[in-house]
Parts: structure tokens; sequence; C-alpha cells
């Protein structure tokens, strides 16, 4: 805080759940009261449920002095938006995709004044992943004053320090929590290993176990991707958990109402996606699932991180099949910490391990008989057009380069079914004559 206070650009890398988010709203808040106008601070985070999140931590802090905030991300009413942007809110928390429209589209408010620039899970908004930022950042940056300050936060910094020093270029004050694991202590992490076909027997007996030994217990399972989720979903709900799901396929109002009631207690499940991996404060939160082991070490020290916050305790389980070892191997390797067995009957999982089975079963047939793909689709369109493509070209170019290659995999197999029988010709041939030689000699005799 004091090197922001002292008007320097900062990079702050401290372990999930540490409190990064006060150390850089407060020093906001003090600067803000000294000279309060609008629109005086952005703050620019990866994911829409982190920003109301944020804005949220801003308007406790700030409500002595009477803080306007005002929140930008995508899925919700644009014109509200444009409406709120143009009264001059002291802070704005936004989504960088959303933000950009705005800017793009209106002329009605103005950032050429603004003091701070944040950026939270800085290394996700400027890693260049599925969702990939630059060209929105480009915009938003394009119309920020040069003087100003700049504050890059995030668990997980160092991977990309290299491209966030030329965000913040006013030799930027780099603070790390000094500590030799990237996870904390009060953290349990464990794995099980097993079989890609009995993980959700794993799943369903982890949770059953913990309802049977907790009164009040809450737990977040991670997939890999949003159809997984949705299955999963289904899945427990048939197993009478209380379940609820957050993935980026869902309309946003539900994602925001999901969240609402999984932060009450009124469901103690959730299952999602990493887009709830990153930043998300939920302190009842004892135990997070990894029903797929993370590709990334850095997404597994996310993911892991909803847990065990602020000096409480949890545990972080994580399902590995045998393909997934080297994962796991490389996630020890990062956090600077090994991962022991979790200890598990394997009898009572066996027992279950058909009615899981049969009922996932179940539970895609339903899944296939919805429009959840149909909806994929059509997100999958909406993409492509804000991507400045032709949807029906690229469906074309798609169809034509999947004949071009089915032909050459017809014409490979050909090939391939030519040389063989020719292979079986000579064969055949040699065994003949290698016959008629053996007659030949037995006659000869
Ligand atoms: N000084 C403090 N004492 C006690 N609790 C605190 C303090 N500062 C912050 N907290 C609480 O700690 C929790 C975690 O804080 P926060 O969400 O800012 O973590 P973070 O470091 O941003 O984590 P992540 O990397 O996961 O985003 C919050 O509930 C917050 O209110």
């Amino acid at each position: 805080m004091p090197p922001i206070l002292e008007g320097r650009d900062c990079m702050g890398c401290a372990k999930t759940g540490s409190g990064k988010t006060a150390a850089f709203v407060l020093p906001v808040v003090q600067k803000l009261s000294e000279d309060p106008y609008g629109i005086f601070c952005l703050v620019l985070t990866p994911t829409r449920e982190l920003a109301y999140q944020i804005a949220e931590q801003f308007r406790v802090l700030g409500k002595p002095l009477g803080l306007k905030d005002c929140i930008i991300v995508g899925g919700m009413d644009m014109v509200s938006q444009a409406l709120e942007l143009s009264k001059q809110p002291h802070v704005v928390v936004a989504t960088p995709g959303r933000l950009a429209d705005h800017i793009r589209s209106s002329d009605t408010f103005s950032m050429s004044r603004i003091q701070f620039l944040i950026m939270d899970e800085a290394d996700r908004l400027l890693e260049q992943g599925c969702t990939d930022f630059t060209k929105d950042l480009e915009t938003i940056l394009g119309i920020l004053p040069a003087k100003r300050q700049t504050l890059l936060f995030s668990a997980t910094l160092t991977d990309t320090l290299h491209d966030l020093k030329n965000i913040a270029m006013n030799k930027p004050f780099f603070w790390e929590s000094k500590s030799e694991t990237r996870t904390v202590e009060e953290l349990d992490q464990r794995y099980i290993l097993t079989p890609e076909k009995v993980k959700d027997a794993y799943l369903v007996h982890l949770i059953q176990k913990f309802t049977d030994e907790h009164d009040d217990w809450s737990i977040i399972v991670f997939t890999n991707t949003c159809k997984d989720c949705q299955i999963l979903t289904m899945m427990m709900r048939e197993f009478n958990f209380p379940t609820i799901s957050l993935h980026s396929r869902m309309k946003q109002k539900q994602r925001f109402a999901n969240l609402a009631m999984f932060k009450a207690s009124v469901y103690k499940l959730l299952i999602a996606t990493d887009v709830a991996s990153r930043g998300l404060d939920i302190p009842t939160v004892q135990v997070v699932i990894n029903h797929n082991t993370p590709g990334l070490p850095k997404i597994y020290i996310h993911r892991v991180g909803r847990t065990a916050r602020a000096g409480r305790n949890g545990v972080s389980i994580t399902l590995v099949t045998q393909y997934d070892i080297h994962l796991v191997q490389s996630i020890e390797a990062q956090i600077q910490t090994k991962l022991k067995e979790y200890p598990v009957v394997e009898k009572e999982v066996l027992k279950i391990l058909t009615q899981v089975n049969v009922t996932r079963r179940q539970c895609e047939i339903k899944l296939e008989s919805t429009d959840f793909d149909e909806k994929k689709e059509i997100y999958k369109r909406k993409e492509l057009i804000l991507e400045g493509k032709d949807p029906d070209l690229e469906a074309k170019r798609k169809a034509e380069l999947e004949k071009i290659r089915s032909h050459k995999k017809k014409f490979k197999l050909k090939i391939q079914e030519s040389i063989d029988k020719q292979k079986r010709g000579q064969l055949k041939k040699k065994l003949m004559k290698r016959k008629q030689m053996k007659k030949a000699g037995k006659t000869t005799a």
C-alpha cells in the first residue's frame, strides 16, 4: 500500500485468498477522498462475477465517502450501462470486451482523467488463451491518459512478468509474498488415482462422504468443459445432492443467481468450469474437487485457491488418471509441494460404479434431447461475427477442408489396401513357389 500511496506503479503477487483486493481498494479510496471526481479509477478483470465482487468491496470500503461505482460486463443491458457511465461514477469495474464495445460505440463518457488503472488477475488478462483480450485492451488503453498509476495483481504474476512490465512502465514496484510454496499452508492437497471410467463413482462417493460427515459443508467441483459441467450437475441432482452449476454457456442472469444461491448456502455443491476458478471469494467453501487434472499448474493454483482463504483450512482433491501423471508432476514442481494420496475404501466406490455410470448415460441422453449443442453452434456463430468473420463462409471453408481431409484419408486407405494386396499376392506367390520346390525335391528324391 505505501508505494501505491506514493504514486508508484505496482505489481502485487500474493497467494490466493490473502487479501489482494483490499490492498488495491484501500489506497484508491484514500486517494479518492483527497480529490473526489469521476471517473477516477478503472478496474479490469477477466470474469463478470469477479467484477461484481470487486465492485462490492469498493462499495463497502468506500461507503463513508459515498463512493459511486459502475459495473460494465457482458451479458447485461448495454443501454443502462451507458447511462451509468455517463453519470461519471468514481470507479468503473469492467470486463475488457464489454468496456471496449462501449468505447467503440459511444462518446457519452470520458476516461481521459483516470488516475488509476487496475488489472486484477493481470496475467489472465494479458495471456492469449481461449479468450484473448488483446484487441479489447488495446482499445481501452488507447483512451486512457499516459499519466496514471497502473496496478497489476494476481496470485500467479511471475509467469508473465515480462509482458506485464510493458503495461506498468513507470518503474513498477514489485511485491511478491516471500514463501517457498505457491499455495497456502492451510490447504490440504490430495489426489486420487483412478481410471477414467471410475472417476464419477469416486466423485459421488466423496460428496456422499462429506455430506455424511459434516452438517455444514460446501464444495466446488471443477470440470473441463461446459457440457461436462452440465452433465455432472444433472447427475449429482439425480443423487439428491443440492447442486447448482456455473459455466459460460448459461445466461448471465442465471450465472449471477446461481452464484448468489451457492454463496448463501441454498445449494451446497457448485459444479463449475474455470469461469469460477479465479478470484471468487466464498468463505464457506471447505473442499475443492478437480474432476479433471488441470493442464496448467497456474489453473490448479487458482482452482484450489477457492478454499483455505484468509487463514481458514481447506481440502483439495484432484482426480488423476494414468494419463495425467505428468501433469501432476509439473503442478508439484511449480507449487513446491507434493500432493498426498486421499484414502478411499475402493470397495465402497465399486459398489456404486454401475449405478453411477448408468445415471451418467441417462443424463447424457437427456442432455442430447435438449438444445444444448445447438446453443453451442449459436454461440460459435456469435463469436465469429464478433471476430469480423462470416459464419456461413467459415462453415463452408470448414466443410471444404473436411472434404479434402476425408478424400485424403480415403486415398491413403486405398493406397494402403493396394500395398497390402500386393504384399499378400507376393506372399502367396512365394508360398506357391516354395510348395512347388518342395514337390519337385520330393519327386527328384
Ligand atoms: N486484513 C484482513 N484480515 C482478515 N481478512 C481479510 C483481510 N484482508 C482481506 N480479508 C478477507 O480475505 C478474503 C480474501 O481476500 P481477496 O478476495 O482479496 O483475496 P485475493 O488475494 O484477491 O485472492 P485471489 O487470488 O483468489 O483472488 C476476503 O474475504 C477478504 O475480505
